[in-house]
């Protein structure tokens, strides 16, 4: 072991114990076992792992690294590197003879430090060890193993690997059979400790990750203790060549049913996804809940009488009154809660206002996706927006992407339960601007009820697309990914603060931000 006066603040003795012995022999051995499986050959990859004292918080123990650019199968103890908690070097190994390379310290160093920190802090010194930071992870290791190599480019626009219903998912951290195991990709740099960044990033945006995967090179995995990540590092390198297999076979690997891979390449040009176009829902998706349900419907609610009011008598109001009044006539028949009759309109304005403000009050209570609410409430929003009194709030992710979705050509549309009219008031006044230049067209419940597949049909045979599954559907609600499915679109469940929970195993990708999709 090299020189003293890099061991500021570490005793000799603690350099020396069994236990960073013991843990270098431990490396030693892990890369000659990583090699036969093909997960460090040709001097790549590398292993990390923190030097366990009970006596020693693990925050305060050191980290023993194997070196760069050497042959994994051949090293021995005394060639570890000895990193401090911090990840400065505080023993290196002495320089072999030629044509032995000069040691280096592994260029991952700062990415395990990165994971480290949260599982234990990972890649150059400064790269590996991202992953102790950040993790408070125990061990790190760095595979380039052919299938964690290949499984990246199964869809090179892909940044997450997905699989489901693998008996081998119960072997990672907080998985069990039933879940759907999400790794994030990275993409790949000319060094690797320039991976630092976009690796921090994927550990923030993925708290349940206990893996990196880095495009066309390999990945990393973390676990609290040596033993987890390798037994972790075996169930993902069995996971993705499962993956690459049932790919292979023309079988979808994300699915619960791991039936035909859905899409279909249509055009040389085109890339692998043939998504062309994307629905998305407001409520839930682009747009809190709480402010459909403590905005606009209190909004519509305390104005609904003053509206029906004034513009009674134009054609536009006389059609919204039409409209309920049916609506009402087939609730009475239904019985449903809340439901009064409407006078005959001879029997006088007033009265027939009332009996409508009655009947709408009970449909916002209830929150009724039905045409005749909604058309009305779009007429009464249509005034707060003219007046100022309404802003539209959109999540922040949403603007971002609409505009991504837009300038690589993706047709983005909108299917909701508000009217068109009530969409394109949304859209166009949100405190992020007017969104609708990303738009193009919208679809509401006179297509069809939003729970029901003939609606997805008829909104693919509206967009003219060759197949439904050229569609994505975006909603929060389960009945509604499910009809979109049974249509043949692709479905993705949005999942965002506020939101219903859904039914346990409901088979769904979903997304918390549209910059996951
Ligand atoms: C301005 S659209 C109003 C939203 C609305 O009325 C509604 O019921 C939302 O339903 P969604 O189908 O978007 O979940
Ligand atoms: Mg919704
Ligand atoms: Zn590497």
């Amino acid at each position: 072991m090299a020189a003293a006066e890099a061991m500021i603040g570490f005793p000799q003795a603690y350099l020396e114990s069994k236990e960073v012995k013991e843990t270098s022999s431990l490396v030693t051995e892990l890369c000659r076992h990583f090699y036969t499986q093909g997960w460090v050959s040709g001097t790549g990859g590398s292993i990390t792992i923190k030097v366990h004292d009970a006596s020693i918080p693990k925050p305060d123990q050191l980290i023993v690294m194997s070196p760069s650019g050497v042959q994994k199968e051949r090293m021995q103890p005394e060639d570890m590197y000895i990193l401090s908690p911090n990840g400065s070097v505080i023993s290196a190994p002495s320089p072999k003879p030629y044509p032995n390379k000069l040691p280096k310290c592994t260029d991952c160093a700062p990415l395990f430090m990165k994971v480290c920190f949260f599982f234990f802090s990972h890649l150059t010194t400064a790269s590996l060890f991202g992953a102790y930071e950040m993790r408070n992870a125990g061990a790190v290791i760095h595979s380039h193993g052919m299938e964690s190599c290949l499984v990246t480019m199964l869809n090179p626009q892909a940044k997450e690997f997905r699989i489901t219903h693998m008996e081998m998912i119960k072997g990672i951290q907080g998985h069990g059979y039933y879940d759907e195991l999400v790794v994030p990709i990275i993409e790949n740099t000319a060094y690797e400790n320039e991976l630092t960044d976009s690796l921090t990033k994927a550990i923030i945006a993925y708290p349940k990750a206990t893996a990196v995967l880095v495009r066309n090179h390999g990945v990393y995995i973390w676990g609290d203790s040596w033993i987890h990540a390798k037994t972790q590092a075996e169930c993902y390198h069995y996971l993705f060549d499962a993956a690459i297999k049932l790919h292979q076979l023309g079988l979808d690997a994300a699915s619960p049913e791991h039936g035909p891979i859905q899409r279909a390449i249509h055009s040389q040009n085109q890339t692998e996804s043939t998504r062309r176009c994307i629905v998305l829902d407001i409520e839930g998706t682009t747009t809190p809940i709480t402010f459909v349900t403590d905005v606009l419907f209190p909004y519509a609610r305390e104005n609904v009488g003053k509206h029906l009011n004034l513009m009674y008598d134009t054609a536009e109001t006389q059609e919204d009154i039409k409209l309920l009044r049916s609506q009402v006539e087939e609730d009475l028949r239904q019985g449903v809660t809340g439901a009064v009759p409407v006078p005959h309109a001879d029997e006088g304005k007033d009265e027939v206002i009332a009996a409508m403000v009655s009947n709408v009050e009970a449909m916002i209570k209830a929150d009724r996706k039905i045409t005749a609410l909604k058309e009305l409430q779009g007429h009464i929003w249509r005034t707060g927006f003219q007046c100022n009194e309404l802003k539209s709030v959109v999540f922040e992710d949403v603007t971002d992407a609409l505009e991504k979705w837009h300038s690589s050509g993706t047709k983005v549309y909108i299917y909701s339960s508000g009217s068109r009219l009530a969409q394109r008031l949304l859209f166009g006044n949100t405190t992020y601007g007017d969104l609708r230049k990303y738009l193009s067209g919208f679809f509401d419940t006179t297509i069809g009820n939003k729970k029901e597949s003939k609606s997805y049909k008829e909104i693919t045979e509206t967009l003219g697309v060759d197949d439904p599954s050229e569609i994505l559907f975006v909603t929060d609600v389960y009945q509604e990914a499910t009809a979109a499915k049974a249509a043949g679109l692709e479905a993705i469940i949005s999942i965002r603060p506020g939101n219903a929970s859904l039914p346990e195993n409901h088979g769904f990708k979903t997304v918390t931000s549209f910059s996951q999709i």
